[in-house]
């Protein structure tokens, strides 16, 4: 099922295994498209579940024909923790798909794990986005003068929190950074970085992939209109220069 609210699409398939098989295709057919149009695909991903909903691009037949060397990786949150830690969205991602596609290791921006305070961490993330847009990897939005991703792969947890965003947090109102910081993440661990949602918002495509019957609750309220525009979750806030699409399976949108 395909429904529209406001310029946001919503695709509710069956289960998470379909959810899976269409995010793959959607991913390829943006890889294909920028790759012919630019020669550069730059994808933001997430941690949490999303990595494990990417697993078909790992497979044949996208594993042979998408242009790996075209990709450039980046990382919406990150934990500031050491990339061989378990909590690491690096580890998550290396683990469960770079260490399968031959996408170029200087073409992966992970965070510098060699600095332990969070704001230092986002400091060196801006440095390196800024770096990228000298070398014309990156793009400037001409509306927001904002970094213009092509594709950022979201996910949303149950408070509706997506990237380091969380609920009520003054980040939340964050106009001015590219790359944030925070000590008092309410989902553990406490201490992390994250793009603002400025950045955010300049992207081309965004796909909010949210699959399980823990967010039902969370989608229900995203994708109504049950709040005033001040108490918007963070995943209402979504609301980028190019397309949005929800990917949902059937328990996560069971509450819709
Ligand atoms: O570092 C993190 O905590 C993740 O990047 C986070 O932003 C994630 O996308 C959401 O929390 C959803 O996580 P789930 O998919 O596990 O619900």
């Amino acid at each position: 099922m395909a429904a529209g609210k406001g310029d946001a699409k919503v695709e509710v398939f069956d289960a998470e295994e379909d959810v899976a098989v269409a995010l793959a295709k959607y991913v390829a057919d943006l890889s294909h498209k920028f790759a012919k149009e630019k020669g550069i695909f730059t994808v933001v991903l997430s941690g949490g579940t999303l990595i494990d909903t990417m697993r078909k691009l790992v497979e044949p037949p996208y594993l042979e024909t998408i242009d790996w060397s075209k990709w450039h990786v980046f990382w919406l949150d990150e934990r500031v923790v050491l990339k061989t830690d378990p909590l690491s969205n690096y580890k998550l991602a290396y683990d469960g798909f770079l260490s399968k596609v031959p996408i170029p290791p200087s073409n992966v921006y992970p965070i510098n794990d060699t600095l332990p305070a969070p704001e230092d961490a986002a400091d060196d993330y801006e440095v390196c986005l800024k770096s990228l847009v000298e070398k014309k990897i990156l793009e400037l939005s001409k509306v927001t003068g904002f970094p213009k991703f092509d594709l950022m792969l979201l996910g949303m947890g149950p408070d509706g929190h997506v990237a380091s965003l969380f609920p009520k947090h003054p980040l939340l109102q964050e106009k001015k950074r590219w790359v944030t910081y925070i000590k008092d993440s309410p989902k553990m661990p406490p201490e992390r970085i994250t793009f603002t949602f400025p950045v955010i918002n300049s992207s081309e495509y965004i796909a909010l992939v949210v699959t399980g019957a823990d967010l039902a609750n969370a989608v229900h309220i995203a994708l109504g209109n049950h709040q005033s525009s001040s108490d918007l979750l963070p995943a209402q806030m979504v609301s980028p220069e190019g397309e949005l699409t929800w990917y949902l399976d059937k328990p996560a949108a069971s509450k819709m």
